[in-house]
């Protein structure tokens, strides 16, 4: 299989470029946010975020992370407003995190990296699916969302954790998906405040494998790929 794509040193980001040359294109992702050089605009909305978690369909290790999937033929789970125009369906949601707790995340803040990232993937309803969106520039919104270490003991952050923090102040530029196929159709929605998870949720994303079963076991780690150049690009922010 040719397009065996990873995160080893054989096939991992400085190789996509091999069978995605658009990994090299002009609004790639993710990138490094500095605070000091994003622009403040008055006029970007609050994130609407309306999420049914009835609408969950299943779990799955797709062999680059582990995601949830959700039922996306109505409009149950949505993103609207934002810097968006028109309604946006969640379709999954998936994390990306490190070996040890001092990488993980694709974007980055001033250059610094969160021990893991989470992303909200939606799809453009003016588009037919996903697929079809998926080839459009505004055809996807990802919520990136950062990780951080709680040293809290695991009854009480698995009560306290969320999937979005309590202030949605939000970074937003164009982007792309950070894995190959690399489409450069997503509107980046990356928020400010992080999340909190315990090193015992860590430990468990630590614990899946990206090997399939009856393979040598390669635990899923570093399933990241680093900031891309920004090229020009604006980066808004929807607080001052
Ligand atoms: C259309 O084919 C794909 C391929 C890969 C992903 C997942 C990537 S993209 C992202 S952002 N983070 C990831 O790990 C997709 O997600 C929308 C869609
Ligand atoms: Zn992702």
């Amino acid at each position: 299989m040719s397009h065996a794509w990873g995160y080893a040193a054989n096939n991992g980001p400085d190789r996509w470029a091999d069978n995605f040359p658009i990994a090299n294109g002009p609004r790639q992702s993710p990138i490094d946010i500095v605070p000091g050089q994003a622009s403040y605009d008055a006029g970007l909305k609050p994130l609407n975020l309306q999420y049914d978690p009835s609408t969950c369909l299943e779990i799955l290790n797709n062999g680059h992370s582990f995601q949830v999937t959700f039922i996306d033929d109505t409009d149950s789970s949505t993103l609207r407003d934002g810097p968006i125009s028109g309604v946006y369906r969640l379709k999954q949601f998936h994390f990306h995190w490190g070996a040890s707790d001092d990488k993980g995340s694709e974007h980055t803040v001033a250059g610094t990296k969160y021990p893991a990232e989470l992303h909200l993937v939606h799809w453009n309803t003016k588009y037919p699916n996903f697929g079809d969106a998926a080839s459009k520039p505004d055809g996807l919104a990802v919520v990136g969302v950062f990780l951080k270490l709680l040293y809290l003991n695991a009854l009480l952050i698995d009560f306290l954790s969320t999937l979005l923090p309590g202030c949605l102040d939000y970074w937003t530029y164009d982007g792309s998906l950070t894995t190959p196929p690399l489409l450069e159709s997503v509107t980046w929605i990356v928020c400010k405040e992080p999340i909190s998870v315990s090193p015992e949720q860590m430990a468990k994303f630590r614990s899946l494998l990206f090997s399939a079963e009856g393979e040598a076991e390669c635990c899923m780690v570093d399933n990241y790929r680093p900031p891309q150049p920004l090229k020009g690009r604006p980066v808004r922010a929807s607080f001052q």
